[in-house]
């Protein structure tokens, strides 16, 4: 099955799902990265804290994929905002996975109370000038904090990754990235794997689609206009997670799930407001 491509504020092209690698490193991290790039996938999501940047690379390189057909992403962590620390660690992350670019960089974390994330927002507007990245992006930004890079430096970023799943829908947040033509990326998609998967609604409707639930969670993700990236060590998994391109869920399964919302739906409270990760 192929993945759909979108096309990002800046001009280039990404795909309308992205393979999560968090908690995939080393040796079994390769393979389940390789993997994912055999069966079909085009997009690595790494980060620097992940420690799986040379992972990347190595399963980049081994996967025989031609690296142009490829889309690869890595963050800036939070304890390296300032703006040269930033350019380093930007060209660390390159050291680590041998590549000669990322096709997209992302600030993990705004850490608003460190207060910094303008400057780090500037490094990764020269790294792109550099050509060390290709597109440059955020994580996790509320919208004070975009209104403060556009008002500081005239560029809003071309994805938003946030945390987003049945439990926590994120309409707000969706709205204001759309209305900004920036795409809204869903992290951890599945939940991680909680009770979602058990839920009796969404197995109620994969039993009349006579699909997974975990693939309904994601054809509902990109019904809402949003890029999921579900991480998965198990081929089996991975290629059943991208086969949702062949169906549709009805404008009344949407209404149902949209049910399923609750006040403070986060896995781990992680609100970016006050989170701060370093
Ligand atoms: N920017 C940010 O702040 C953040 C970004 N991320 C990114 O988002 C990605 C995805 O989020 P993540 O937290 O990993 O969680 P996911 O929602 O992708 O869930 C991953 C879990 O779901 C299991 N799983 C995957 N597919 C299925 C399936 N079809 N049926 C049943 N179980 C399944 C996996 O198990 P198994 O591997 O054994 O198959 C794993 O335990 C991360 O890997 C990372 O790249 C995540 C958190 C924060
Ligand atoms: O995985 C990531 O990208 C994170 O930002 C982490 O905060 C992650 O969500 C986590 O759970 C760390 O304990």
């Amino acid at each position: 099955m192929t993945i759909p491509t979108l096309t990002l504020n800046d001009g280039t092209t990404f795909p309308a799902m992205t393979f999560g690698t968090y908690k995939l490193n080393g040796a079994a991290g390769v393979e389940a990265m390789k993997s994912a790039l055999n069966v079909g996938y085009d997009a690595l999501d790494s980060a620097f804290n992940y420690e799986n940047e040379g992972a990347v690379g190595r399963a980049v390189k081994e996967s025989g994929r031609d690296r142009k057909d490829l889309r690869i992403a890595s963050k800036l962590p939070g304890r390296h905002h300032a703006y040269d620390e930033a350019l380093a660690t930007i060209e660390e992350s390159l050291y680590r996975a041998q590549l000669d670019y990322y096709d997209l960089y992302y600030i993990h974390w705004p850490n608003p109370k460190q207060g910094k994330y303008v400057e780090a927002w500037k490094a990764l507007i020269e790294a792109k000038k550099r050509g060390q990245i290709r597109s440059i992006a955020v994580c996790n930004f509320l919208p004070e904090h975009l209104e403060r890079l556009e008002a500081e430096t005239g560029v809003l970023p071309s994805i938003n990754q946030i945390e987003l799943h049945p439990y926590f829908p994120q309409d707000e947040m969706r709205k204001w990235n759309h209305d900004h033509g920036i795409i809204t990326q869903a992290w951890s998609p599945l939940g991680r794997a909680n009770d979602l998967l058990t839920n009796p609604l969404l197995e109620k409707i994969a039993k009349r689609v006579g699909k997974g639930v975990g693939q309904v969670i994601l054809r509902w993700h990109h019904q809402l206009g949003s890029v999921p990236i579900p991480k998965s060590a198990t081929p089996k998994r991975q290629i059943e997670n991208m086969s949702i391109f062949d169906f549709t869920l009805t404008d009344e399964d949407m209404a149902a799930i949209a049910t399923l919302a609750r006040p403070n739906g986060r896995l781990k409270n992680q609100d970016p407001a006050v989170y701060e990760e370093f």
